[in-house]
């Protein structure tokens, strides 16, 4: 087994950080054991898990063993979501500042779409969320992740921080999860030590202030702009926040927290900012800094757009695709090519906007398209909390039909049962299957299948 050291000058790099504890940081490194934890979706029943609540998240559990996730078919229904705890803190501060009136949040960084989906379990219907990712490759698992959530309210882009820069006062909330030189991650990740340098903590300072600088005008005034690493190093956390108090109106956000729970509260040297550090000896979690500033400082207003390009509506289409769906009334219906989709009515707006500003990958849900008289069902309908489930037919699959399921393998129709059936495990739906005589068609995404061959049973 290859083992990693920190790297030379790490630990010396840390000695004056705020509340670090040189022999305990690193006796947890070498000695503790890795902590799981998961957080349950609130618009979908919840798994069969139970364990410690992570405190500064009521959805947060902390699991006393790692289950194989991949073989737990409410994994991909998308019942939880598995997240490192200190990570969870981000709703925490979402809760402690958001007013009950509607907000647009934009997650700028948003790739594997884990703050994200944190984000949107916060959010009603009114509130809209832009989980954005700059990197393409990435963005299908964000898109797919936002999928399993299960909502309407989210729009994913792929752009640039600077292509945000015409949406002058757009948001009312920004996390900037910022990309860092990881050392928070040391411990689940040993491997990522034998990237870090002081010169690459150096670049990523660099790139953060340029993320930072293109995005502030999106941010409206008094609005909030959640700055987050997974970084130790204080050049990425307290001295951005020196620089960004220094550069901008913009003012610090003191959240109250328990001291039970360990979080280090810091103030930055020079403009008193505060900051909240995570160390893995002190939490259960990994590295995390998070902090909150309030913009005080008038924004342009927006320029709107409007969309002059009218779609003509085929009306009997729209009935089908209506029929698939709870509560139509709320959703405002589009296509896209010859797909269907729906997102909840109060962000019609914001999504023309958006689609003349940005380059959208997913925006809110992709009902099917149409083929004839019938309607093939999309995967992101079936994963939906939107799916009219006394509509269509429901398959409930055991544990073994379930796997076989996700992996694409063929099931036979015990049932006289046929057409479009939703495919469920304990109640919530996997996917769709056609049923015919005998047999079904497999309709799980080829891209989303199980690989791998489930573990052998315990005796
Ligand atoms: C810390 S990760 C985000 C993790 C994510 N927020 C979550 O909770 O799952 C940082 C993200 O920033 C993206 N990124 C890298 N360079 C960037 C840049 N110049 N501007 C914006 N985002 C960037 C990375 O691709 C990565 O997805």
């Amino acid at each position: 087994m290859q083992t990693h050291q920190f790297p030379t000058h790490f630990i010396e790099s840390l000695a004056q950080e705020p509340g670090f504890d040189r022999d305990s940081f690193i006796d947890t490194h070498q000695n503790s054991a890795l902590l799981t934890s998961i957080r349950t979706n609130p618009f979908k029943k919840t798994t069969h898990k139970t364990g410690e609540q992570v405190p500064w998240c009521a959805e947060g559990l902390y699991l006393d063993t790692r289950p194989s996730f991949t073989f737990d078919p409410l994994f991909h229904a998308g019942s939880y979501y598995v997240q490192e705890a200190s990570s969870m803190f981000i709703a925490y501060i979402l809760k402690y500042i958001k007013a009950d009136e509607a907000v647009k949040i934009l997650d700028l960084c948003a790739a594997p779409g884990g703050k994200s989906t944190l984000i949107n379990s916060a959010m009603t219907a009114d509130d809209l969320l832009v989980a954005n990712e700059i990197i393409k490759t990435r963005v299908p698992v964000l898109a797919d992740n936002l999928s399993r959530w299960g909502t309407a309210n989210t729009i994913v882009t792929n752009n640039d921080p600077k292509d945000f820069a015409r949406l002058h006062g757009f948001f009312d909330i920004i996390l900037v999860d910022a990309p860092c030189s990881g050392s928070g991650m040391f411990r689940k990740d040993p491997a990522a030590m034998d990237e870090w340098s002081e010169a690459n903590v150096k670049l990523c300072h660099q790139r953060q202030e340029r993320i930072l600088t293109d995005i502030y005008p999106t941010l409206a005034e008094d609005g909030y702009l959640i700055y987050s690493t997974c970084s130790y190093s204080h050049q990425e956390n307290e001295d951005i926040l020196d620089w960004l108090c220094d550069e901008f109106e913009l003012e610090t956000v003191r959240i109250p927290i328990d001291s039970d729970w360990g979080i280090v509260e810091t103030e930055s040297p020079l403009k008193k900012a505060w900051g909240y550090r995570f160390y893995p000896d002190k939490v259960k979690g990994e590295g995390l800094f998070a902090s909150v500033l309030r913009k005080r400082e008038s924004t342009d207003n927006l320029v709107s757009f409007k969309n002059n390009r009218n779609q003509k509506v085929d009306i009997t289409g729209l009935e089908m695709v209506k029929a698939y769906v709870n509560q139509p009334a709320s959703y405002y219906f589009f296509k896209v090519n010859d797909d269907w989709l729906a997102i909840n009515n109060q962000h019609k707006e914001s999504l023309n906007l958006l689609q003349h500003h940005l380059y959208i990958k997913k925006s809110g849900v992709r009902i099917g398209k149409l083929a004839g008289n019938d309607l093939i069902p999309d995967h992101e309908l079936a994963l939906s909390i939107m799916v009219n489930k006394e509509a269509v037919l429901q398959t409930e699959l055991t544990y073994d039909e379930a796997i076989a399921y996700l992996r694409r393998d063929n099931i036979s129709n015990n049932t006289t049962n046929k057409g479009w059936s939703l495919m469920t495990f304990e109640g919530q739906a996997l996917g769709w299957a056609k049923l015919l005589p005998n047999r079904m068609n497999n309709y799980y995404p080829k891209e989303l299948r199980i690989m791998t061959s489930p573990p052998p049973k315990q005796a």
